[in-house]
C-alpha cells in the first residue's frame, strides 16, 4: 500500500502504543513463571503478536481479561514444534535461548526481512551451552534441542544485545550457574529492560559493566502483575513530528523510564526544540531548528527519527553509530541516505561510523520504506515541512511496531 502524506502543521496529544521491547520480555517471563501473571496496557503490534504466539506454543495458557489486559499462565510445555517469529528481531533471539529449555527439538522460522538478519550469533555459544543446533549458514530457520546448562560462555555483544536478552531470561531456569563473557556489547539500556524485567518476576542477574553476566541456575519465576510502559521508540516519532511542525505532547511516557530512546529528549534540545517534561507526558514544540550532534550507538532505533530532525534543522547535523543499522530491518543507514536524497536532502556516511545531513527544503517525491517500519515513519514526518508531498511505498510496514501511526499523525494535523 502506498500513503501519501501531505505537508502541514500538527497540534495535538498522543498515546503511543505500549513499548514492544517491554511487553516481549514480559510475555517471556510469564511464560518462564509457573503461576498465573498479569501484563496490564499490552496492545498488540506485529512484534508483540508473535512473541505472544510463541509463549502459546511454548505451553502458556492466555486468557483475555479486559481490553488490554492479559492473563497468562505459564510453564514450558511446548505445544508444537516450530516458533513462528514473524519479522521480530527480538523474538528470535529473545525464544531461541529459552526454546533451548526443552528437551525436544524446536524450529525458528522467520519471514520478510528477518531472513537477512544474522543469527550466528546464537550458534557457538548455544552449542557451548550443550544445545544442539542445526541451523542455515547463520540465518533463519534454526533447530534448536536443549536442554540448555549453564556454565562459561563467551558471546560477540557488537552486533545485537538481542542474545543476551535471550540468555538472561532462560539461564535462571538452566541447571548450573552461569558467567556470560560479553565482548563489545551494544545497546546497553536494553540489557537494564531485560534486568528490569526479570527482577519484576524476583529473578537476580548481576553484570560486572556489561562485560561480565552472573546468572544463577535454579531459580524460580515469581508471578508479576505489570504494566506495559508507552513506548519511547514511537513517542520519538512523535516528539520529532511536534519540533519540525508544531507542537506535540505525548502521554503516559516518562524521562524515567530506562528505555534507550528517551535519549531523544537530549537529540531534540540540542537541535533547539523545546521540550517539556511532565510526570507522566512529554511535548516538543516547534523552534528555529540548528544542527545537532549526537550519538546514537546504544538507541540505534533512533537513528529514523533523528534524521527526519536533521533533514529539517538550519545547517548540519553528525550522528554517531552508523554502523549499528547495517542489520536492522533495512540497512537502515544506506535506506536514509537514499530515500532522503529523493527528497532532495544529502546524508553523507563515508566517514568511519558516522552520519552528516545537511537539513534544508524537502521536495515532494516518492520514496520507498525498504519494509522498514521506523523509515516509513521517518519519511512521513519529514512529508510536515515538504514542498508538497511524499509517497511513501509500502507504509503499512508500520504495523511491525505502531500499527496506528498514520492515522494518529492524521488526528493532529491542524
Ligand atoms: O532488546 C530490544 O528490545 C531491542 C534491542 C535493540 O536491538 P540491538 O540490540 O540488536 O541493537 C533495538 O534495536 C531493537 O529494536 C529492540
Ligand atoms: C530493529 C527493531 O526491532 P527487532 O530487532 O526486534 O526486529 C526495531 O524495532 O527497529
Amino acid at each position: 500500500m502506498d500513503k501519501t502524506v501531505p505537508s502541514g502543521r500538527v497540534k495535538g496529544t498522543l498515546t503511543p502504543p505500549c513499548s514492544k521491547s517491554y511487553a516481549q520480555r514480559a510475555l517471556a517471563a510469564s511464560l518462564l513463571c509457573e503461576e498465573t501473571s498479569v501484563l496490564r496496557n499490552i496492545e498488540f503490534c506485529s512484534d508483540t503478536r508473535s512473541a505472544l504466539q510463541c509463549i502459546e506454543t511454548l505451553g502458556a495458557r492466555v486468557t483475555r481479561i479486559g481490553e488490554e489486559t492479559l492473563s497468562i499462565e505459564g510453564g514450558l510445555r511446548p505445544q508444537g514444534h516450530t516458533l513462528r517469529v514473524g519479522e521480530s528481531g527480538l523474538s528470535t533471539r529473545l525464544f531461541t535461548p529459552i526454546a533451548s529449555l526443552c528437551g525436544t527439538p524446536i524450529t525458528i522460522e522467520g519471514e520478510g526481512t528477518l531472513l537477512r538478519r544474522p543469527m550466528e550469533m546464537m550458534t557457538g555459544p548455544l552449542r557451548t551451552l550443550g544445545v544442539r543446533v542445526r541451523d542455515n549458514g547463520g540465518f533463519l530457520p534454526f533447530e534448536v534441542r536443549g536442554p540448555i546448562r549453564g556454565g562459561e560462555v563467551d558471546v560477540d555483544g557488537s552486533v545485537s544485545s538481542q542474545f543476551i536478552t535471550g540468555l538472561m531470561l532462560a539461564l535462571p531456569l538452566a541447571r548450573h550457574d552461569t558467567t556470560i563473557h560479553v565482548r563489545s556489547a551494544v545497546s546497553t539500556p536494553y540489557l537494564d529492560m531485560t534486568i528490569d524485567t526479570a527482577a519484576r518476576f524476583g529473578v537476580e542477574i548481576c553484570h560486572n559493566d556489561y562485560e561480565e553476566f552472573y546468572i544463577e541456575g535454579g531459580q524460580r519465576y515469581s508471578p508479576a502483575c505489570l504494566s506495559i510502559e508507552g513506548d519511547w521508540s514511537a513517542a520519538a516519532m512523535l516528539l520529532v513530528a511536534g519540533a519540525v511542525a508544531g507542537e506535540v505532547t505525548v502521554r503516559n511516557i516518562s524521562m524515567l523510564s530506562k528505555q534507550a530512546d528517551t535519549a531523544v529528549c537530549t537529540a531534540l534540545v540540542r537541535a533547539g526544540a523545546a521540550v517539556i517534561n511532565e510526570a507522566d507526558s512529554v511535548t516538543a514544540i516547534s523552534r528555529p531548528l540548528h544542527g545537532f550532534e549526537f550519538d546514537a550507538t546504544n538507541c540505534p532505533d533512533l537513528f529514523p527519527a533523528l534524521a527526519a530532525l536533521a533533514a529539517a534543522a538550519d545547517g548540519v547535523s553528525t550522528i554517531r553509530g552508523t554502523s549499528r543499522l547495517l542489520h536492522k530491518e533495512s540497512n537502515r543507514a544506506e535506506a536514509i541516505r537514499e530515500e532522503y536524497a529523493k527528497v532532495g536532502i544529502e546524508v553523507d556516511i563515508s566517514e568511519e561510523d558516522v552520519m552528516r545531513i545537511r537539513g534544508g527544503k524537502i521536495r515532494p517525491a516518492r520514496v520507498s520504506s525498504h519494509d522498514d517500519h521506523r523509515m516509513a515513519m521517518s519519511m512521513a514526518v519529514s512529508a510536515l515541512r515538504c514542498d508538497g508531498q511524499i509517497t511513501i511505498e509500502n507504509a503499512e510496514c508500520v504495523a511491525k511496531s505502531y500499527p496506528g501511526f498514520l492515522e494518529d499523525l492524521e488526528k493532529i494535523r491542524v
